[in-house]
């Protein structure tokens, strides 16, 4: 019922417009001494102010109408009252000495009331084409609206495209203009010299407005470049500033394909086809103009016939677009198989399952390749659509301007000016439908960029704490982590322990105990929901995001490296560093004998993931990047494992001078044996065990400590601590942010 009442009170609405007008026209007479502009600004505002009403009593019972109408309905009711003043005051700034324009009182009559609602009906139409979102809609929404946000910083160079682009389409009015004037000279012949007058106008701004054209061209193509980059670069960096989570739930090949291959759609389309957009519809609005003003009941049967027309190709419109976001992912899964597969290139050879990855890759591209031809039917059929949709309008309103000439109604220079107006008219309509579709593409291209784009990280930003000096006491109190989505599989339960200044602590545990999963709150790359983590008594979040990383080093289970020569690799994030301390690092990490021994030394190029040199070689090159930072805090997670047992001992005689030098260390291994020297040394099987739980003890059964979940040994408060296992060794006080590894003479 509502619905009904809703759709009904919208035809009551222009109907009472109608008669308002009409009324308004009666009531004229006594009106005569008024000015005619100010006549029509005041039947204008007076309806304006009915309409808004009318509009606002459908919005109240609209429940039933489209979100998007309902929104459409008061600005539509101000563009239909203001068009005709607002364009009638124009035309007379414009042209002061001209005569009035018959539009100045034709707010009263039926052609001019057809005709504003002709107009304000292709707005509304064009308006919810290209955004259809609607202009308040939180969502990220892949809208051009979204895309030129992207171009506010280069507002001024628009500014002057707009300006070039005006010249040009106004130099551009001039053939149809002039054409239509010799047309009345040829058939009157009674001015030979404004013939020939006419020729050199129209040549001299002809050749204006393809100059105009070119500089626009040129300087529109250098902006798009520029944006490109920056969305380019914007999106990468949003990718960087996400949580590691985030990584680890999207796929490196959809993450890629949405900064590579979406990225350059969507520059494509802004650059050839927004450029199109703009162009045509730049001289669509003068062509428009020019025709209303050439005949009214021509240009009011094309303003009808319009909308109808775009409303085609919206709706084949739509479903491609849907198929191009398909055709994105899709070819995003293939790109995974092809990344995921050269990553494991070795894997799948020692498996010998080189047709088993071909034949998953031929799947996917299958898949891509339906897709792709659906999409190509679709994009065929929305062109299809469109010409015969453009085709037919042209037809019409050249019956309808034949009719009316032999009516008399227009002369015939005005025809056919107005009819080459119109053919001009009608391709920049064409056009903008044709590449309609391929501006929703890449719409829907864009969907995810502004997504990755908006994105917030789940994690909390770092803070601004740097302090000069750093003691690298580190504190976790009574921490519970899940992964996240995974809620209901806590892997740390009520973890309490304490890294001290000048100490090593050894955590041993059984694999899956949560080892590295603590390490990885110690780096920021998640927060626990339960809990804090301290460094030097203060909250890790308040520290600034390079100071933190520059004092706590991690050294990982599988480091890696990257794509680049061994110094650079060894100098990660560091920027600039000399030969002789990249030498040093990777002295004191043992590494340099290796390395010295490769032809181009620490030039060499170390391949993808570090995969041209083996496996220890890649850690002891790790070891040398954490030791270059001289961290306070130095964590080696299982990191030493595939050294030889010379290097071995000499990066255990590093750590533990380090440890000598005041430095906090973290070293975490499966067996005992590879952390025996250690000062304390913790079961991490406790960081998984419900609470109360008996350690099992690395010196036999039976002596076991009872505990709460706590693997520390000095935690106070509510949550009794787990003794050190094992050796605690007095070394004296430790030098309070003092160097560990960095200049230590060597
Ligand atoms: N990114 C992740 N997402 C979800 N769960 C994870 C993730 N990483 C690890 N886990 C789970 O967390 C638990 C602890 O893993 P973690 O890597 O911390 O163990 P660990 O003690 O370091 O083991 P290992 O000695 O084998 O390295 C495991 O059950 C593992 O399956």
């Amino acid at each position: 019922m509502k619905l009904a009442m809703a759709w009904v009170s919208l035809p009551l609405a222009v109907l009472l417009d109608f008669l308002t007008l009409r009324l308004a026209l009666l009531l004229c007479p006594p009106l005569q001494a008024w000015d005619p502009l100010a006549l029509a600004w005041g039947v204008a505002l007076a309806r304006w102010a009915l309409l808004s009403l009318s509009a606002q009593a459908a919005c109240g019972r609209g429940q039933g109408l489209p979100g998007g109408l309902r929104d459409a309905l008061l600005p539509l009711a101000a563009l239909l009252s203001l068009l005709l003043p607002s364009y009638v005051t124009l035309q007379a700034l414009a042209q002061p000495r001209a005569p009035p324009s018959e539009l100045l009182h034709g707010w009263g009559r039926g052609d001019v009331f057809g005709l504003t609602y002709g107009v304000a009906g292709l707005v509304a139409v064009l308006w919810h084409q290209l955004f259809p979102a609607g202009k308040g809609d939180p969502r990220p929404s892949a809208s051009l609206g979204r895309l030129l946000a992207c171009m506010r910083p280069d507002l001024l160079r628009f500014v002057a495209i707009a300006g070039f682009l005006v010249l040009s389409s106004l130099g551009e009015m001039a053939i149809p203009y002039y054409t239509g004037h010799m047309t009345d000279w040829i058939v009157s012949e009674n001015d030979p010299s404004a013939f020939v007058r006419a020729i050199w106008a129209m040549s001299l701004i002809t050749v204006g407005s393809a100059v105009t054209e070119f500089v626009s061209d040129c300087l529109y193509n250098g902006t798009m470049n520029r944006i490109h980059m920056r969305i380019q670069s914007r999106v990468f960096s949003s990718v960087l500033r996400q949580e590691i989570g985030f990584f680890h739930a999207n796929r490196t090949g959809d993450i890629t394909s949405r900064v590579t291959a979406d990225t350059d759609a969507v520059s494509e389309a802004l650059s050839e086809k927004l450029n199109l957009l703009m162009w045509c519809g730049m001289r669509g609005v003068f062509l428009f103009g020019l025709m209303v003003q050439g005949s009214l009941r021509l240009a009011l049967f094309t303003a009808v016939g319009l909308p109808l027309v775009l409303l085609v190709p919206k709706l084949s419109g739509k479903f491609h677009q849907s198929l191009a976001q398909r055709v994105q992912e899709s070819l995003a899964k293939a790109n995974e198989v092809a990344v995921e597969t050269f990553q494991a290139m070795a894997t799948v050879r020692s498996f010998a399952n080189e047709e088993g990855a071909a034949r998953r890759y031929g799947q996917r591209l299958q898949e891509t390749y339906w897709l792709n031809k659906q999409e190509a039917a679709a994009y065929a059929a929305s062109m299809w659509t469109n010409s015969l949709s453009g085709l037919a309008l042209k037809v019409g309103i050249l019956y309808y301007g034949g009719r009316l000439v032999t009516a008399g109604a227009v002369s015939t220079g005005d025809l056919v000016t107005f009819v080459l107006y119109e053919m001009q008219f009608t391709m920049a309509v064409e056009v903008l439908l044709s590449v309609y579709p391929s501006v929703q593409k890449a719409m829907g291209s864009s969907e995810k960029i502004f997504e990755y784009m908006e994105r917030t990280p789940q994690i909390s930003p770092p803070g601004t704490l740097a302090p000069p000096s750093l003691r690298g006491h580190l504190q976790v109190q009574d921490v519970w982590f899940s992964y996240p989505g995974r809620d209901d599989a806590p892997v740390l339960k009520g973890v309490s322990l304490e890294l001290r200044p000048g100490e090593v602590t050894a955590l041993v545990g059984p694999s899956g105990a949560g080892k590295t999963s603590l390490v990885a709150l110690l780096e920021r790359f998640y927060e626990p929901q339960r809990g804090r983590l301290l460094l030097d008594g203060r909250d890790l979040r308040e520290y600034e995001h390079h100071y933190l990383h520059s004092k706590v080093a991690l050294v990982s289970q599988k480091p890696v490296l990257f794509a680049r020569s061994l110094h650079e690799n060894i100098a990660y994030g560091l920027g600039g560093r000399s030969r002789q301390e990249v030498t040093g690092a990777a002295r004191r990490a043992n590494a340099h004998g290796f390395i010295a021994r490769l032809s181009h030394g620490y030039d060499t190029d170390v391949g993808e993931m570090g995969g041209q040199i083996s496996g220890g070689q890649r850690q002891g090159v790790a070891i040398a990047r954490a030791l270059l930072r001289d961290p306070r805090v130095l964590i080696l997670d299982d990191a030493t494992s595939a050294l030889d047992t010379e290097s071995q001992l000499w990066v255990e005689k590093e750590i533990y001078e380090g440890a000598q030098a005041g430095c906090t260390v973290l070293l975490i291994a499966h067996r005992l044996s590879a952390v025996e020297r250690a000062d304390r040394i913790l079961d991490g099987g406790v960081l998984r065990a419900p609470p109360p739980y008996v350690a099992p003890s690395p010196w036999g059964p039976g002596t076991g400590h009872r505990t709460r979940g706590c693997a520390g040994g000095s935690v106070s408060g509510q949550t009794p601590a787990l003794r050190p296992i094992v050796l605690q060794r007095d070394r004296g006080p430790s030098p309070a942010g003092g160097l560990c590894w960095g200049s230590r003479g060597r």
